[in-house]
């Protein structure tokens, strides 16, 4: 092989990600050309409303996939946290990359951490996530939708808009934005997002040449870790119509998984954690889950999903 395309979503995040793995395809195999295939998805166009409800994540990976099938592309960079629990027949991950920061973050013009911001202040998410977290601890803060990408977030942020909104720290740190972080959010006070930070790799499934080539890219514990996420968050049926969330740390062979899952009011706020072996990354995550099912998780996800339809 000698010549490779990865389709990216366009925005300068998913660019900077499709760079960055171009670069070290380009370093392990100095014969090989890489190129970049930009394109737009439903989920970059639909701007107005929640991705809660016009489908969820599955919208910014469709037409990546589409391409992948067509042969117009080999391999398709995603952030992991954007991608489906389950994926469509014929397409798997190949690889998962080394974590950047896993953390949420604050951003503010005026306040430099979460207990600074005086009632009825505005803070910007559409993550029923973040919300349901920010609500439990701080309920009177007043939570409005935010959507778009990091740089229309910071200028909305910027307008006047919100007095504080809450990112991804991996997003702002990968566009050399850090300075704009106020305060990075210790997971006890927000839980991350299954895969946050980390960067997933997915190819036809029918490409095993592609298998060995990507291999070198692929980061065992961040690997394990989000296994281990993901798996959680597939038994719950995880998508980000529901506030969930989950976040694995491994030491010494150990995987630590933690999970919630919340009203967005953050009225019920349901947690586990557990831990294991690195080879039973799978295991644990259903067995966090479990854990939340014996907690009477699944009416309140059905009370929530129904709850977010009918708004
Ligand atoms: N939901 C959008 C999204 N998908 C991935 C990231 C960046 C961080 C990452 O790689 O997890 C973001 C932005 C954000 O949540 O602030």
């Amino acid at each position: 092989m000698n010549k490779l395309v990865i389709a990216s979503r366009e925005s300068k995040l998913a660019m900077w990600q499709a760079e960055h793995i171009k670069a070290r395809l380009e370093a392990l195999y100095p014969q090989l050309t890489v190129e970049i295939l930009g394109m737009t998805t439903q989920g970059d166009q639909i701007l107005d409303k929640t991705l809660s409800k016009i489908g969820g994540k599955g919208l910014f990976v469709k037409e990546l996939e589409l391409a992948l099938q067509e042969g117009r592309a080999d391999i398709a960079v995603h952030s992991i946290k954007d991608v489906p629990m389950n994926l469509p027949e014929g397409f798997a991950l190949a690889a998962i990359c080394e974590r950047e920061d896993p953390r949420d973050a604050l951003v503010s013009n005026r306040y430099t951490s979460l207990h600074e911001l005086p009632h009825g202040a505005v803070v910007g998410t559409s993550s029923l996530r973040r919300e349901s977290q920010l609500r439990a601890r701080f309920p009177h803060l007043v939570i409005k939708p935010l959507r778009g990408n990091v740089q229309t977030r910071l200028r909305k942020l910027d307008d006047g808009e919100f007095d504080a909104i809450i990112l991804a720290a991996a997003g702002l740190k990968r566009l050399a934005l850090s300075e704009r972080i106020r305060q990075e959010l210790a997971p006890s006070e927000s839980l991350p997002a299954v895969g946050q930070g980390a960067l997933g790799i997915e190819i036809r499934a029918d490409r095993a040449d592609l298998v060995a080539l990507l291999a070198p890219l692929n980061h065992a514990d961040t690997h394990a870790c989000v296994s281990a996420e993901r798996a959680f968050s597939r038994v719950l049926g995880g998508s980000c119509q529901i506030p969930i969330g989950g976040f694995a740390t491994i030491t010494d062979d150990l995987i630590t998984l933690g999970g919630f899952v919340a009203h967005p009011d953050g009225s019920v706020m349901l947690t586990a954690s557990a831990s294991a072996p690195r080879d039973y990354a799978d295991a644990l995550g259903r067995a966090v889950a479990k854990k939340l099912l014996e907690q009477d998780a699944a009416p309140l996800i059905e009370a929530v999903i129904a709850e977010q339809a009918g708004k």
